[in-house]
């Protein structure tokens, strides 16, 4: 093993950072460095408004810290205008938001497959995962897109044409899952991706989010307030008013 296998380039790595949300308050995270290896499982817990999707916002580049550094992939993401940086999120981020925002008139499949309308490395990705004789791109996405659907158990309600209004919560959470997954970003993000789900569907649910990223080479973020999931995880960073513990 090489001196660069022990100590790969961090795929997240954030510097002096600082955020607030108006310029005279007070900052609501305040963390020196974060570093996150590729390939990485790291669970981010902590106290009700500690600032946890506030911090997998500034990761994922929806908003940008007042002070500090954020490279992700070893690109500086918090310089980039707001446009690029949603062609970086685009192309390298999978996001579970807390709220899903699925587009409630579009298909479960046309969801899934929205990260590969706006970002041709997804679609290409998306379709390199399907083998076999070489179809046309639009078959290819959809295999890919039920794919990843029926592994989430929810083939039949895409086949059904089923509204996305019509679905479960716990059900719009794991089509908003498959849309995160979809064409194998570097890094999943998800805020709190099982708490729509029962006790017992929580753990095959996220070991399935493993697997998929496991084999996909995804490092994984997650925020929970599920102790019992801890152990699934590399390392778990506390957030307590703002600052890792
Ligand atoms: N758009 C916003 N404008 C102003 N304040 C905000 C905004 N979004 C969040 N906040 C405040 O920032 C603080 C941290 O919120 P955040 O959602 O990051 O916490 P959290 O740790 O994820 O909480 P929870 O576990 O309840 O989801 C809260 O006090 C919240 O009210």
């Amino acid at each position: 093993m090489t001196r660069q296998d022990l100590h790969p380039r961090p795929i997240v790595d954030l510097d002096g950072l600082r955020f607030r949300w108006r310029s005279n308050a007070s900052s609501l995270l305040s963390i020196e460095r974060l570093r996150i290896a590729p390939g990485e499982r790291i669970l981010i817990e902590g106290p009700s408004g500690s600032g946890k999707t506030t911090l997998l916002n500034l990761l994922a580049g929806v908003i940008t810290p007042s002070q500090g550094r954020i490279h992700i992939l070893g690109q500086r993401l918090d310089t980039m205008t707001a446009i690029a940086r949603d062609h970086f999120r685009a192309d390298h981020i999978g996001y579970v938001f807390q709220m899903f925002n699925l587009i409630p008139y579009l298909s479960i499949l046309e969801n899934v497959l929205l990260p590969c309308r706006f970002s041709r490395r997804r679609r290409e990705r998306a379709q390199a995962m399907r083998p076999g004789p070489r179809q046309r791109t639009s078959q290819a996405l959809r295999a890919e897109a039920l794919r990843l659907l029926e592994q989430l158990d929810l083939g039949e309600a895409a086949c059904a044409k089923q509204p996305v209004t019509q679905l479960s919560v716990g059900q719009q959470q794991r089509v908003a899952a498959a849309r995160a997954l979809i064409g194998a970003p570097e890094i999943l993000i998800a805020d709190e991706p099982t708490s729509a789900l029962d006790a017992d569907r929580r753990e095959d649910f996220l070991q399935l989010l493993l697997t998929e990223c496991a084999d996909s080479k995804m490092t994984l973020i997650v925020v929970s307030h599920d102790q019992a999931l801890s152990a699934l995880f590399d390392r778990r960073v506390r957030l307590i008013n703002g600052e890792i513990h």
